[in-house]
């Protein structure tokens, strides 16, 4: 695309290219913030809009410089992302793409309403984009540009992905749950990259306002906001090149059916975009990774080159002492409404123990296990680990003083390698941000988080699957890929919530080889497992839940002896 504007190419191809690099622009943003972290915004346009208006003002109305109308349009999309984010980014579900379209229609309005944006008129007279005294025009010049930036964005956005902070805004979409476990502030990479959209979106409209020379509220309205949408879902919402797909053929159709369809129907309107729903519609039901999955296929696959053998090892936290107290859980209560799910629960465990949490049922041990790990705020009651309180506090602060977990039902990122999925865990242990990955400075401390990853996969017996997609392996490789990811955090206390749930014998007896070998490391462990044998061959205390209250507390000989325990299990009174 760079070389295109010096072949003898009609400059209607030059015009048709350089409106798929600013409308890319604004797609990528799109794959980041729908595709990668599923945030659907239908608002994008309105951040195109205040990099337009702002370069159009200040060089038509100020005569200011054009480099400092993208550095303020920059600034005022970041601004106006960070308010909005800091408001909408917190909603879920549904409400989340509403907001964005109450506050696309919002900043439309009041582009199109203000007397000094010459309100639905807009401002026409934009001078050209000179560099270095060489006049950039309208045409070629300014193509280069124009695809020189979308370019160096793509370029970022897929180092960002591929980066610490890539991984975190990755397992956003998969719920905050797991992420949080894993020291990962999820709402901080929803703003982040929020503002990272809004900020090439603004890039688009800055370059926009010095392609048309004259702009008016219609390109920025919520309509143009669901085009930008469609363009990142049909080229495909999660892969970069993806957003370029998509504008290219949106583009390209567009202005097809723009000529084709009123000579067909035999009067003029927005046909188009009745073509495009229908487009949308096939392609989501046969295609819903968009185009770019075509196009992808006949790419080559690669795999991660392993560059890490000599990387140095990540620091690493004080392990307490053995026998040291861990984790005291003092009387803790959690009630749903009415209902008494944990009561007045006590138990502790030192370093170095096993200690098991079972019950039938509905007994309370999930409840208790996302009372320890933060997940679910305590109705009363006090955990208090290496001798610090930690009621109360979020699970990704309570990750941080070295409690880690893994899920009663398995969470990944199914479309991250084994590898990189454990590396998530080693987030807390590394610094980088998205600055830096995208300037590629993190790959040091990249290096160091793969060492580590392929140690724990090592330390678990999967190091030969790394490279493996983790959404393809069998169950029980997943629960000890969970179990790698939260060795990764460098925990003084694992617990794992039911780990040998739907494995076959041989993955049980794995796994429970794995636990032997983490506790003879001196790690500490509390287990919540439904299957007697799996507990009663590994731990070395056992707590008893019944009804939300803890039955009885002791050895496995001693649980097994306890008619209470056969009768809580049976049904029957006790
Ligand atoms: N978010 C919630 N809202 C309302 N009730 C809940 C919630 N979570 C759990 N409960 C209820 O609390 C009780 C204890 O549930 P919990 O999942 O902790 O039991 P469990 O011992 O882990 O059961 P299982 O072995 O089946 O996983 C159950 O009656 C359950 O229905």
């Amino acid at each position: 695309m760079l070389v295109l504007p010096a072949l003898p190419v009609p400059d209607f191809w030059i015009t048709q290219s350089a409106y798929i690099g600013m409308y890319a622009l604004v797609a990528l943003g799109l794959v980041l913030l729908t595709g990668v972290a599923g945030l659907t915004s239908f608002g994008q346009a309105a951040f195109v809009g205040i990099g337009a208006y702002t370069a159009a003002f200040l060089t038509v109305k100020m005569a200011g410089s054009p480099w400092v109308a993208l550095l303020l349009g920059a600034g005022i999309a970041v601004i106006a992302a960070l308010v909005l984010g800091a408001i909408t980014l917190r909603m879920s579900g549904h409400y989340l793409p509403l907001a964005t379209i109450c506050w696309g229609l919002a900043l439309n309005y009041t582009m199109a309403n203000m007397d000094f944006l010459g309100k639905y008129d807009g401002l026409s007279g934009v001078p050209t984009l000179k560099i270095f005294g060489t006049d950039l025009g309208t045409g070629r010049g300014l193509h280069v540009l124009i695809w020189v930036i979308a370019l160096a964005a793509a370029l970022g956005v897929t180092r960002l992905l591929d980066s610490r902070a890539g991984r975190a805004i990755r397992s956003i979409k998969s719920g905050v749950t797991m992420a949080e476990a894993m020291g990962i502030s999820t709402f901080r990479y929803k703003l982040d990259i929020f503002v990272i959209a809004a900020v090439l979106a603004s890039v688009s409209g800055w370059l926009f306002a010095f392609f048309q020379r004259t702009i008016n509220p219609t390109p920025f309205s919520l309509g143009k906001g669901i085009e930008y949408l469609f363009m990142a879902v049909l080229g495909g919402v999660s892969h970069v090149w993806g957003a370029f797909l998509g504008a290219a053929v949106v583009k390209l159709t567009e202005d097809q059916l723009q000529v084709l369809l009123p000579r067909l129907i035999g009067t003029s309107g927005n046909f188009e975009t009745i073509v495009f729903g229908i487009v949308l519609v096939v392609v989501l039901k046969y295609a819903p990774d968009g185009l770019w999955t075509f196009a992808g296929r006949f790419l080559p696959k690669t795999t991660r080159k392993r560059d890490w053998q000599d990387a140095p090892a990540l620091p690493a936290r004080d392990k307490p002492v053995h026998g040291e107290p861990l984790l005291q859980v003092d009387a803790v209560r959690k009630e749903f409404g009415g209902l008494v799910a944990v009561n007045d629960v006590s138990f502790e465990i030192r370093a170095g123990d096993i200690v098991g949490l079972i019950g039938p049922n509905g007994a309370g041990k999930s409840t208790t296990f996302n009372l320890v790990t933060g997940v679910l705020s305590l109705t009363s009651g006090a955990v208090r680990f290496r001798g610090e309180t930690i009621t109360g506090l979020p699970s990704r602060q309570i990750a941080r003083r070295g409690i880690s977990r893994t899920f009663q039902h398995v969470k990944m990122i199914p479309d991250m390698t084994v590898l990189e999925n454990v590396a998530l865990g080693g987030y807390l242990r590394g610094r980088s941000g998205a600055v830096r990955a995208m300037l590629r400075m993190d790959r040091a401390e990249e290096r160091q988080l793969f060492a580590e990853a392929e140690r724990q996969l090592t330390r678990i017996g999967m190091a030969d699957r790394m490279h493996e997609l983790a959404g393809n392996l069998a169950l029980g490789p997943q629960r000890l890929m969970e179990i790698a990811r939260a060795l990764c955090t460098d925990p003084s206390l694992l617990l794992l919530d039911e780990p040998a749930a739907g494995l076959r014998h041989k993955e049980k007896q794995a796994l429970a080889e794995v636990l032997r070998q983490l506790k003879s490391e001196g790690m500490s462990l509390l287990l919540v497992e439904h299957d007697m044998e799996f507990v009663m061959g590994l731990t070395d205390r056992i707590v008893v839940m019944e009804f939300g209250t803890r039955l009885m507390e002791g050895t496995p000989a001693e649980v097994q002896a306890s008619p209470a325990v056969r009768a809580a299990y049976l049904g029957t009174e006790h």
